[in-house]
């Protein structure tokens, strides 16, 4: 028997309204959005996104709309804007969308830390920065790069500096084998300068590297005019804010974007399959056709091909070492 009851008695905690996909009044929000000029997120600094439209690259501070929730925008994002988009000082333009990303560029601060972060995204290469000496190389963390670069869908290169100061060819000769470009730089050497030209000539590039490794001296090189202070990690970007912690795309004169990172220590991968590490060891990989079905090809694997490899004079023992390693800290994080 169902209950009458007068209106007074309505108690609203007795309405259910589902909140179905339908029932939403979508149509309110969506013409507004209709107009939203497209642009691209070019620095973040503390929520202000400075933004450079794409049809005549004004550059427009944005906070994001209430409506994106917690959702990350960063650097390399396609976004629409709306509100005040003028870009006059003071003013503040809305985000009210993020587009597909086609690569998505993260890490985590360490291995154990389930938190990852998106640190650039739409980016089609990566940059992997490392000088010959001062600071040393750092094969473990080029080796992080190299996963991170395929995990994202990017495809990664390496840049070698400061050639003047020692000579790579050890360096060179040990990254030889993988199936990654290596551009050697140094003061005197212009040819170095013009194969990085080249290869950043109309692309979207990443540079990621150890503090200290030249990357922002590379920046101001490639970009004249960039400003990115030598020696520390404090720039000035868009309208003259300080960011120190986040990255910053800057427009190539020739044509393409270089996005410049804060010097890293370490780049933790904690939101990488372990199963996928040895595809950024191509010189590895074709070892590990050999391996029996099921192989993790780690330290404790009886007959993992890589230590046939190896004994033979395949492979050099200190790369296995560098993977296993790598595959280890991350199988100790997935609870193997
Ligand atoms: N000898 C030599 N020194 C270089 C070269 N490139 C950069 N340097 C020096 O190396 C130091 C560090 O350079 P930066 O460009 O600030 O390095 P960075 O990678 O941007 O460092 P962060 O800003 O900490 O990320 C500076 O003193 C540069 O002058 C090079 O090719 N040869
Ligand atoms: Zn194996």
């Amino acid at each position: 028997m169902s209950r009458r009851r007068s209106p007074a008695s309505y108690d609203e905690s007795d309405v259910r309204v589902r909140p179905g996909r339908g029932s939403r009044p979508r149509s309110k929000i969506r013409p507004a959005h209709r107009n939203a000029v497209p642009g691209t997120v070019v620095a973040v600094d503390r929520g202000r996104y400075t933004c450079v439209t794409q049809d005549d690259e004004r550059t427009v501070i944005a906070m994001t709309a209430r409506e994106l929730g917690r959702k990350a925008v960063v650097v390399g994002d396609r976004v629409g804007l709306v509100g005040d988009v003028s870009g006059r000082d003071d003013t503040l333009a809305r985000i009210v969308r993020v587009h597909a990303r086609t690569t998505t560029l993260r890490r985590s601060a360490d291995d154990e830390d389930p938190v990852e972060r998106v640190i650039v995204a739409n980016a089609e290469q990566l940059m992997i920065v490392t000088s010959v000496t001062d600071p040393e190389p750092r094969p473990r963390l080029i080796d992080r790069c190299l996963v991170a670069a395929y995990d994202s869908g990017m495809t990664p290169f390496l840049c070698v500096t400061k050639s003047d100061l020692e000579d790579p060819a050890k360096l060179r000769d040990a990254y030889a084998p993988l199936d990654v470009p290596i551009i050697v730089t140094g003061w005197d050497d212009d040819t170095g300068l013009d194969r990085l030209r080249e290869a950043l000539h109309d692309r979207t590039s990443v540079l990621v590297g150890h503090s200290g490794v030249g990357k922002s001296t590379l920046v101001n090189t490639i970009v004249p005019g960039a400003g990115r202070a030598i020696g520390n990690v404090n720039i000035v970007t868009g309208r003259g804010r300080h960011t120190s912690t986040s990255a910053v795309a800057l427009r190539v004169p020739e044509g393409g974007w270089v996005i410049d990172t804060p010097g890293i220590r370490s780049f933790g991968l904690a939101h990488v399959d372990p199963a996928e590490l040895i595809e950024a060891f191509s010189d590895l990989a074709a070892a590990t056709d050999e391996c029996p079905r099921g192989c993790t090809h780690g330290e404790s694997e009886p007959e993992c091909a890589l230590d046939d490899a190896v004994r033979a004079g395949g492979l050099d023992p200190a790369r296995v070492d560098s993977f296993r390693r790598l595959l280890a800290s991350r199988e100790r994080q997935s609870g193997d």
